[in-house]
């Protein structure tokens, strides 16, 4: 901290090397770095130190483990500064305070703050105020760094009225993208930071068009929850979910960046794994298979198999029998179903859990008999009796244990199981389309994706499924009602961050509204907020994949961009798509950037072989996690959530053909460039995108 300074120049971005204000910055980035330095060396004696005091194996593996993150958190990428801006407040007498703000707090070896967190409450004016509202601040710097070297800063004396133009965000987001997703810290807007500083307790869905920064706003809020709720959620942790693993890749490196590396992140398919998924539904099939209805069959399945008492029980216990009556039993039986009719996931008896305690109920039984004729046994003598043959034999009868993933097969294959569970729910038509043939074995089947989200469903009955203290569902826009009940089953008491966009909505579920899958996320409560302004995307290009809007999403309000550029869009007829791809793309990878050729997935291996003939080697995208090519063919239905510098669109029509949502999306595929559109169409294009 040092007085703030009294000059009161106006805004200003180019600045000479002898500049003594970029003088003094330098010096502070120095003394940040040697700070950052001594933090680390600090943390490794302390630790080491208690290591070598011989505490034992256990606590050293997790002082080792505490350490190695520690450690982490400080690690300093060279090419990452220790702090993007600085805030200089005002007071009444002229002293005021200056912060430098960074991706985490520095310390001096006296204790001194050097640089503040972002995440401090210290550093949200530095996000929020305008010249209107200066919440305290005289001025607001920003710094530009050039490989790592502090090169620039622009200036906002919002005190006097002055903001700035802009210009260090709009290079932020112009510098041309390679690899994964890139934090946003330095140029959160205003609009981004009141969703990621909204309170922990409070769930949020962001309806956010293309490119307003949604995926990187969910992320940047996990980050802040975990630095203000830090010991709540290192209990119960955050989750973050995303469509596809191709996905995951792209913004897996956000998170650690901010230093947070205790962040499960995930898809559905992998959230649901409990079955290898082999085979395909038919789209009815999988409709049908991720409706709600699903749940009241599954539920219908596994209770429904619970038997009526039909004896007395002789109940073993310290070498005497003790009779315990049919009329009993069926009390115990029908209060411990009631328990696991409860609604709420956190209260309710699970199925397991239920055996268990009919078992132990059956025992203490016993024991209260024996406890009224004079005798005393031991909790060990009641457990063993719980344990005993005749009792294990009644509950097997009567509360059979029941595995997740026969339960499903049983269901999908045996006509009378499956009309049993779903009489009243299904109707005979929907009942045949589910039924298949029985495989040889549970292992042998033929599971499906939305099989395995069924299979997780009955999981969660048979056994209480651990739920996270907050969840981050990204592109939500697209989850079925069977997968919106298996995220919020891991939300336990905790809360959500629902992000995605109704115009984007590809999959045969994806509602008008936003108020279904809040509803399935156990959220219905949960305020929609939107978010309006692109930064990714070019206004000309915006405004070109907006015209579908009305198609798509009525209702939705068209966004704006950020920034316009007039060469941004091209959109070329093409008799034969060979010639002009090759040209395109060889032009567009002679420059720095990533480059997706985007079309439809059957069209991947042509226009592959395309680019490959004219000696341009593109590496196709595919879901298993592996990391884009720098020129890159990326089939249409892996596309979403995803950038490129410049992206060429081969045969928009066919994208179009190719599923029922074609529109919604040929929309998520021209909104992903940062730079540069080409669309190369052959066929028609959609009406509102000619002329
Ligand atoms: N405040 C910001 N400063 C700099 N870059 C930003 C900002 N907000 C968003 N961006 C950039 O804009 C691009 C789009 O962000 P993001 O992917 O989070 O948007 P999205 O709303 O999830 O998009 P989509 O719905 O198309 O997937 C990213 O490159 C992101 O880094």
């Amino acid at each position: 901290m040092s007085a703030t300074p009294t000059d009161t120049t106006a805004t200003t971005t180019t600045h000479t090397s002898t500049d003594p204000v970029l003088a003094a910055e330098r010096a502070h980035l120095v003394l940040a770095a040697d700070c950052l330095a001594g933090m680390r060396a600090a943390a490794s004696a302390v630790v080491d130190a208690v290591v070598d005091a011989g505490v034992d194996a256990w606590a050293s593996e997790r002082l080792g483990a505490a350490r190695a993150e520690r450690l982490r958190a400080l690690a300093a990428d060279p090419g990452v500064p220790p702090f993007f801006g600085r805030t200089d407040t005002g007071a009444p007498h002229g002293a005021g305070e200056t912060f430098h703000i960074g991706r985490r707090h520095v310390r001096d070896a006296a204790g001194r703050p050097v640089v503040i967190d972002w995440r401090a409450p210290m550093s949200r004016p530095f996000y929020r105020a305008t010249a209107a509202d200066p919440q305290g601040l005289v001025r607001r710097r920003r710094f530009g760094f050039s490989g790592g070297e502090l090169t620039s800063y622009e200036d906002e004396l919002l005190a006097a009225g002055q903001e700035g133009d802009g210009a260090l965000l709009r290079a932020e987001i112009e510098r041309p993208r390679s690899g994964p997703m890139r934090d946003i810290v330095a140029t959160i807007q205003p609009e981004q930071d009141e969703i990621v500083r909204a309170p922990l307790a409070e769930s949020v869905c962001v309806q956010g068009a293309p490119g307003t920064g949604k995926t990187a706003v969910g992320l940047h809020r996990a980050a802040y929850l975990l630095y203000t709720h830090g010991g709540q959620l290192a209990r119960t942790g955050v989750l973050v979910v995303g469509p596809n693993r191709a996905f995951l890749r792209y913004i897996e490196q956000v998170l650690p960046t901010l230093g947070e590396v205790d962040v499960d992140q995930t898809t559905v398919a992998e959230l649901t794994a409990h079955v290898p998924v082999r085979a395909q539904d038919a789209p009815d099939v999988a409709v049908l298979k991720g409706d709600a209805r699903m749940a009241q069959v599954l539920e219908r399945a596994l209770w429904g198999a619970i038997a009526k008492p039909a004896d007395d029980v002789l109940v073993p216990l310290a070498g005497r029998r003790y009779r315990v009556p049919v009329e009993r039993l069926k009390r115990h039986v029908d209060d411990l179903r009631r328990r696991g009719r409860v609604a709420d996931d956190q209260q309710r008896l699970h199925y397991a859990a239920g055996r268990e305690r009919l078992a132990l109920l059956l025992a203490e039984d016993a024991r209260r008999q024996k406890e009224e004729s004079g005798g005393s046994p031991t909790d060990a003598e009641t457990r063993r009796a719980a344990r005993s043959a005749e009792v294990r034999a009644f509950c097997d009868v009567v509360w059979p244990a029941r595995d997740p993933a026969a339960l499903v097969a049983a269901l999908l294959s045996d006509p009378a199981v499956l009309a049993r569970a779903a009489r009243g729910v299904l109707d005979d038509d929907e009942q045949a389309l589910l039924l298949r043939l029985p495989a040889r074995s549970v292992r042998a089947t033929a599971w499906t994706a939305a099989d395995a989200v069924l299979v997780d469903e009955a999981a969660g009955l048979v056994e209480r499924t651990a739920g996270y203290g907050h969840v981050v569902v990204d592109e939500a826009q697209d989850l079925s009602p069977m997968q919106c009940r298996a995220i919020a089953r891991r939300l336990a008491a905790g809360s959500l961050t629902v992000l995605g966009d109704l115009a984007q909505a590809t999959s045969p579920w994806s509602p008008a509204e936003w108020a279904p899958t809040l509803a399935g996320l156990g959220r219905p409560q949960t305020a929609v907020r939107p978010l309006t302004r692109g930064y990714r995307v070019p206004g000309e290009v915006l405004d070109y994949a907006n015209r579908l809007l009305p198609l798509i999403a009525p209702g939705l309000h068209p966004a704006t961009a950020v920034r316009r550029d007039p060469g941004a869009l091209e959109v070329r007829p093409v008799a034969d798509l060979a010639g002009p791809l090759a040209e395109v793309v060889g032009a567009l990878a002679a420059a720095p950037g990533s480059v997706g050729v985007v079309c439809a997935d059957d069209a991947v291996a042509r226009v592959a072989r395309l680019l490959a003939d004219a000696g341009l080697p593109a590496a196709v995208l595919s879901d298993d996690g592996a990391p884009a090519d720098r020129v890159a063919v990326v089939p249409a239905s892996l596309v979403k959530g995803l950038e490129f510098d410049a992206v060429v669109v081969a045969d928009p029509a066919a994208i179009v053909a190719a599923e029922p949502r074609g529109l919604n999306r040929l929309y998520v595929v021209l909104t992903r460039a940062v730079s540069t559109l080409v669309v190369l169409h052959r066929d028609d294009l959609p009406v509102p995108l000619t002329g």
